[in-house]
């Protein structure tokens, strides 16, 4: 059988990244409540550098090599699986990308009803020439937040609104993605849940509205404590907030840190 990937090419362009996008693969991270494993779902991307002379990359190895460590899918093994594409598809860099919901039991701030909470979860690696890897681990969390502006004009009321806050991180050990969560929640006018019962919508309301904040108030609430953190060796932040009484958001990034030599390209 002809196998065309193997043929020469001769437009001498090499490709920075070729591969699959968007598998869906269930993969286990670690829960920091339970001390253990949670099994989730993710959307996994994995490219690699292809040189010039190559027509094209061999996309069945991908899956093929995934599917090796298939449970074993986790933070811990992303760089053991960049260097496994590196030799399996011959290349001299890898990336992935892997996106899946991260769930955490959250109980609300009256009744104690329980509920889960889905965030977000992104881990980007790369594997370069001469051992050179790169991650990041960014986090999306859903916040409430109260206009500080709407409050303080206002003979009453205020508006307030569901944003997103996301942080990215480069480290130098281990991050949890619950330490990130409570971060930011910790920064917002008030933290969102699944579950509420009307004594817990009193309270959220209230204290949202005594807690207002602007995106910059958040931004740089977050930026403040995970500067004070010595294991983060690179940060960024974005607010965004679906604003109430506009038809566009609201927004504010900050980016600190040295991001390496791969660049701050990852941040948002
Ligand atoms: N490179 C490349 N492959 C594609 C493209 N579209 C589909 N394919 C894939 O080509 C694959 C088969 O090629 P290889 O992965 O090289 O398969 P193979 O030659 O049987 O496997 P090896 O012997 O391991 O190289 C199929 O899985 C298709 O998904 C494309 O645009 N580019």
């Amino acid at each position: 059988m002809i196998d065309m990937q193997k043929m020469r090419d001769y437009r001498n362009i090499p490709i920075d990244k070729v591969g699959i996008k968007g598998l869906r693969y269930p993969i286990k991270v670690r829960d920091k409540k339970s001390s253990g494993l949670q099994s989730t779902i993710a959307e996994i991307s994995m490219y690699v550098d292809l040189p010039h002379q190559c027509k094209g990359t061999h996309m069945s190895r991908f899956v093929q090599m995934l599917h090796t460590f298939r449970s074993q899918v986790s933070l811990e093994s992303i760089m053991t699986i960049l260097e496994n594409m590196k030799t399996t598809l011959e290349a001299t860099s890898s990336h992935i990308e892997i996106i899946f919901p991260y769930f955490i039991e959250k109980k609300s701030p009256v009744t104690g009803s329980k509920g889960l909470m889905d965030y977000t979860c992104t881990i980007i690696g790369s594997s370069h020439p001469d051992e050179d890897r790169d991650m990041v681990l960014r986090v999306a969390v859903p916040i409430t937040s109260v206009c500080p502006c709407s409050k303080e004009i206002s003979d009453f009321g205020a508006h307030n609104q569901r944003g997103e806050v996301c942080v990215s991180t480069r480290f130098k050990k281990f991050v949890w993605i619950e330490d990130i969560i409570e971060l930011v929640e910790h920064a917002a006018s008030c933290e969102v849940y699944s579950v509420l019962k009307r004594e817990d919508e009193k309270h959220v309301t209230e204290f949202a509205y005594n807690n207002p904040k602007f995106v910059e108030d958040v931004v740089r609430d977050v930026g403040k404590v995970l500067l004070e953190d010595d294991n983060i060796t690179w940060f960024s932040v974005s607010a965004e907030n679906f604003e109430s009484i506009h038809n566009h958001s609201a927004y504010a990034f900050i980016e600190h840190g040295d991001p390496g030599i791969h660049g701050g390209g990852t941040s948002h």
